[in-house]
């Protein structure tokens, strides 16, 4: 996907980019490339492709969420990589107040630095471990929003998303083909953690690059104390039966 292909799928979507906005793509681009030369950020580099899997993968979900287009909504990105999906998210909707949270401190220090390139305010970025982050009480429980793309299996993504998802929020997976398999394996682990499946969507990306498939998770009320366990028990014990 060309960057004007890139425009002209959004512009179909209504979403008509500012001249500002494809510049912040283009910045992105360029300093998501030139720091993957020294380190590792991502195995996507090339022009089209940069443009097709991170940037307009990670808008699909405003496609599918309208409210993410336009709303003052607070939106914390678990697991963010170099920056997907929140970033591309925050350039379309400049209202959005977002939380990033990775473990590796290398990609939260390239996220600083981008962020003051592309001139993007309300944006706080947090180096640690999602189990520790979400006992501390300026992030659990507070976010409108919760998103993951390409972070762990379904069952253990819960307990490192659900606990920042405010009551009556949403926590939103991202997922590939393997949605519905996944689903199943993570049932127990939403009901334990205070949550329902309220949705799921799935979005044919251009270009034959596959499916994706999106889990809507409500938060229908507190999650336990007790979760997130330690770092790494999540993902060595998924919570099952
Ligand atoms: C495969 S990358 C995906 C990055 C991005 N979401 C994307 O779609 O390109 C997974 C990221 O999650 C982070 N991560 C994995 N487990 C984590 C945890 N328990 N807490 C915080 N970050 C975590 C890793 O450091 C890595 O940057």
């Amino acid at each position: 996907m060309r960057p004007e292909e890139f425009y002209q799928a959004l512009a179909q979507k209504n979403i008509e980019l500012t001249d500002k906005q494809k510049e912040q793509f283009e910045i992105y681009f360029h300093e998501l490339v030139e720091t993957n030369k020294v380190m590792n950020l991502t195995t996507i580099t090339e022009i089209n492709q940069v443009y097709l899997k991170h940037f307009y993968d990670s808008l699909v979900l405003d496609f599918v969420d309208e409210r993410l287009l336009s709303d003052e909504l607070t939106l914390c990105d678990v697991g963010s990589g170099a920056g997907f999906p929140s970033i591309p998210l925050k350039i379309i909707n400049p209202k959005l107040k977002i939380t990033i949270i990775d473990s590796l401190n290398k990609r939260i220090k390239f996220l600083d630095s981008l962020v003051k390139k592309l001139e993007l305010d309300d944006v706080t970025l947090v180096h640690g471990r999602a189990e520790e982050v979400g006992k501390n009480k300026l992030y659990r429980e507070k976010f409108d929003i919760v998103t993951a793309r390409a972070v762990a299996a379904l069952n253990v993504l819960n307990e490192l998303c659900l606990p920042f998802t405010r009551v009556g929020g949403t926590f939103i997976a991202m997922k590939s083909e393997k949605a519905p398999e996944e689903v199943e394996q993570a049932k127990y682990s939403i009901q334990v953690l205070g949550g329902s499946i309220k949705d799921q969507k799935s979005f044919e990306l251009p270009n034959d690059e596959g499916l994706r498939n999106f889990v809507f998770i409500y938060k229908e009320k507190n999650t336990p104390a007790k979760y997130p366990r330690k770092p790494g028990t999540p993902s060595r014990k998924p919570l099952v039966k």
